[in-house]
């Protein structure tokens, strides 16, 4: 329709800066309305500002608020699984617009109780039908129409245009938003993305809002590109919303720390690690002495290491070692001879290849330094009996 739009009427610089307007209001109505209010409840409108969302909100001709609430809520609640609306069959296009456009079958059970006792809720699914011929054409129409005589322009772009973008900007938000970009907070398959984000009017830090879906922002940083959160913020100054919700800062930062460890842990993963004391074979003094004369062992702070690797690359030289077999050079380690660096414990640890029996003291010796902040996830912890 839109195509046809340009043969039959040509493009007017007032059309098209109505056309730029009203898909703002439009989108912010959207997504304040049937995202942010009616699908999570990140804030309390009056009733003067509910009947608006409800009513600029229909122009989207996405269906009612509560149809479009229940499917998110289903979204968010089986997010990943064959039962999330919006993704049963992981495939793109399904994805972008398939949940959309096909009706299914069968949706996941959501609480929407709260939105059958909404009088709004009720009054736009009465009337979605003209309320939707109405936002969506009749306004625009009317406004290109009386205001500069442009009556097919308000039809074309103001009107089905901005319902084509309005339809691409959601299935941005529920394609793309799930598949490019950052994982902030979490690492499942919603992500933050800025050009995304630009592309679905601020819906775009998708990772933080499957993380506290009822904080009534989309991008957490007062400057991040959101216009419905300055929108929201503003109608909270001027007593048009009464609440807003936000996220507990300290719960924000330990979902963004534990991303960060896990990254980290990943990094971790890919690095050599000294072997666990628990793991090697405990060596008596005698034991230590024969094996000696096989091949090139040295003790130090209570472990036996094996320097047959390390012994050429040694930067003290080869014979401090090799002159040293079978002898226990702990204090000419730790300074004796020469204090070593913390990077030469590292190294020292992964030569281990036995504990000397009753000689590792203490907690410091067995760690090297390279190693006391290493991250543990608590499932790898041992369980402890209480
Ligand atoms: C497995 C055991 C050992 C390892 C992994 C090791 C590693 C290293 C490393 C990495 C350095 C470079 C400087 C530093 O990072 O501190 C170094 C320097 C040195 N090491 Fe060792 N070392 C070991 C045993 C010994 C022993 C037993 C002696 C003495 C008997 C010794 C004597 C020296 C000396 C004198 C230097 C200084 C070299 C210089 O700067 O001119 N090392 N060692």
């Amino acid at each position: 329709m839109t195509l046809l739009g340009f043969w039959i009427t040509p493009l007017q610089w007032k059309t098209f800066i109505l056309f730029f307007v009203y898909l703002g209001i439009n989108a912010t109505a959207f997504i304040a309305g049937y995202h942010r209010l009616w699908s999570h409840r990140a804030f309390n409108p009056t009733k003067s500002l509910e009947y608006t969302l409800a009513f600029f909100g229909a122009a989207t001709c996405m269906r009612t608020n509560i149809y479009y609430a229940r499917d998110h809520r289903a979204h968010h609640c089986y997010i990943d699984s064959e039962v999330d609306p919006c993704m049963p069959t992981h495939n793109f296009f399904w994805r972008h617009f398939g949940w959309f456009a096909v009706k299914q079958s069968y949706v996941a059970p959501v609480d929407v109780s709260d939105l059958l006792s909404n009088p709004v809720v009720q009054w736009q699914v009465k009337w979605i039908w003209p309320l939707s011929i109405i936002s969506s054409f009749v306004l625009p129409v009317l406004v290109a129409g009386l205001g500069w005589g442009d009556w097919w322009g308000g039809f074309f772009y103001a009107g089905s245009m901005r319902v084509n973008c309005m339809h691409y900007g959601t299935a941005f938000a529920n394609s793309l938003a799930h598949w490019l970009g950052d994982h902030h907070f979490d690492d499942r398959s919603p992500r933050d993305f800025l050009f995304i984000n630009i592309l679905t009017f601020g819906e775009g830090y998708h990772n933080f809002h499957h993380q506290f879906p009822m904080d009534y922002r989309g991008g957490i940083e007062w400057w991040q590109f959101d216009p419905t959160k300055w929108f929201l913020y503003a109608c909270y100054c001027l007593g048009f919303v009464t609440q807003l919700s936000r996220a507990l800062q300290n719960e924000v930062k330990k979902a963004e720390l534990s991303m960060e460890l896990k990254k980290l842990h990943n990094v971790q993963d890919r690095i050599k690690w000294a072997s666990d004391p628990e793991d090697l074979p405990v060596v008596d003094w005698e034991k230590f002495q024969e094996e000696s004369t096989t091949r090139p062992l040295v003790l130090i702070a209570g472990f036996i290491h094996d320097v047959s690797s390390f012994m050429d690359e040694h930067p003290g030289g080869r014979y401090m070692l090799a002159g040293n077999m079978g002898k226990d050079v702990t204090t000419s380690f730790f300074g004796g001879v020469y204090n070593h660096s913390n990077a030469a414990h590292n190294i020292m640890s992964i030569l281990r290849v036995g504990v000397f029996k009753g000689g590792v003291q203490h907690v410091d010796e067995i760690i090297p330094p390279g190693e006391q902040l290493r991250i543990v996830q608590t499932k790898d912890i041992k369980q402890t009996s209480f």
